[in-house]
């Protein structure tokens, strides 16, 4: 999919009345639903888009790299909101609906960890079903790092099954041969997979918003009808015991040594991170650098401080030992 304009009428526009539509993004850690979201929200002309976001550590990285410059159009939840399903899902959802201001379309991003079926299962099983119509479940793929082994991950198997769109991203990166490679990966788990090929979640809107594909029906005869039936009104997924991710978040107010931190990237920080994030603040520069770390790469991009400058990182992945992290992380700052 290279098409990257949108069409002057603008299907988006014409959106249902009954229920605010919610479309859920989800997809493996770092394979681009930030970037999606941002291309949705610089992308939607007068459309009155909510977006909540999810994140798995305890600090909002994502939210403070939002193009979005109404804060209030966002609400934020820690935790992965598909664990503890769900009453902070519902109490979010329940914020944005009681705005004065109507709100046309809700936007969900999940955490990279996230199962989407019970955050489906709690719009199709709870009150919010008569308040909300689930649109689609949009699933991001870095098509470069994604492999077979990326299926260890119950929740990355989990997100290829319910997504209603599969966009591979990143394809910047790769050969032709590898985006067919995980095409037919993504075949065999759905032989009826809907794929998009996306750069920078870069896609028209109409592709994606308003396009009513997610099979409510089928959810509710399937899961929340067999539910009641057991009496079993729990959704809670096990995803994270089985896959072991974990996140260890780190702030502080000094700056760090940018070399000592290259030192601390190249040589010490734990091969078992897949994904970090941050936005620092380095002693010899005026400006924040946000840092991205997805697989085998990382960025840093600098630009001006919105608030006063302090340092803060996510790292995401497995066996960590925050101790560890935190002292390598303390030498790194200035004294
Ligand atoms: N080369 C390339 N980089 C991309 C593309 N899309 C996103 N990125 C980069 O990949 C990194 C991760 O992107 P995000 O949008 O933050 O990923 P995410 O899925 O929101 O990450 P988590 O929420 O932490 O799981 C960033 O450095 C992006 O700039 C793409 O199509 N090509």
């Amino acid at each position: 999919m290279t098409q990257l304009t949108l069409p002057t009428t603008n299907p988006v526009m014409e959106i249902p009345k009954q229920g605010m539509p919610v479309t859920i993004i989800t997809g493996f850690l770092g394979s681009g639903k930030t970037t999606l979201l941002n291309q949705i929200l610089q992308n939607k002309q007068d459309l009155k888009v909510a977006v909540l976001v999810n994140e798995f550590g305890d600090i909002n990285i994502d939210s403070q790299l939002l193009v979005t410059v109404d804060q209030d159009m966002v609400e934020l939840s820690n935790g992965c909101i598909c664990c503890t399903i769900n009453d902070g899902l519902v109490d979010a959802v329940y914020r944005i609906l009681e705005r004065e201001e109507k709100i046309d379309y809700l936007v969900i991003e999940t955490t990279g960890v996230a199962d989407p079926l019970p955050i489906v299962l709690t719009f199709l099983g709870t009150e919010l079903k008569d308040l909300t119509t689930l649109d689609s479940i949009i699933t991001v793929v870095d098509t470069e790092t994604f492999n077979e082994d990326h299926f260890e991950s119950d929740a990355a198997l989990q997100q290829i099954t319910y997504g209603d769109m599969i966009l591979l991203n990143k394809t910047d990166l790769v050969t032709p041969e590898k985006i067919k490679s995980v095409e037919n990966f993504i075949y065999d788990v759905k032989s009826a997979a809907r794929i998009l090929h996306t750069q920078y979640g870069q896609v028209p809107l109409p592709l994606i918003l308003s396009v009513n594909l997610t099979p409510e029906n089928e959810y509710i005869s399937n899961h929340i009808e067999e539910n009641h039936e057991h009496h079993h009104h729990d959704h809670h997924s096990p995803h994270l015991e089985n896959d072991g991710f974990i996140s260890i978040s780190f702030q502080a107010d000094r700056p760090f040594n940018v070399h000592k931190f290259e030192t601390f990237l190249t040589e010490k920080m734990p091969q078992t991170v897949f994904r970090s994030k941050g936005i620092l603040w380095f002693s010899d520069s005026e400006l924040r650098h946000i840092f991205q770390l997805s697989g085998p790469r990382y960025s840093l991009h600098a630009d001006e401080w919105p608030t006063p400058p302090k340092n803060q990182i996510v790292f995401i992945g497995k066996n960590l030992e925050k101790e560890e992290i935190y002292t390598n992380l303390n030498n790194c700052l200035l004294c």
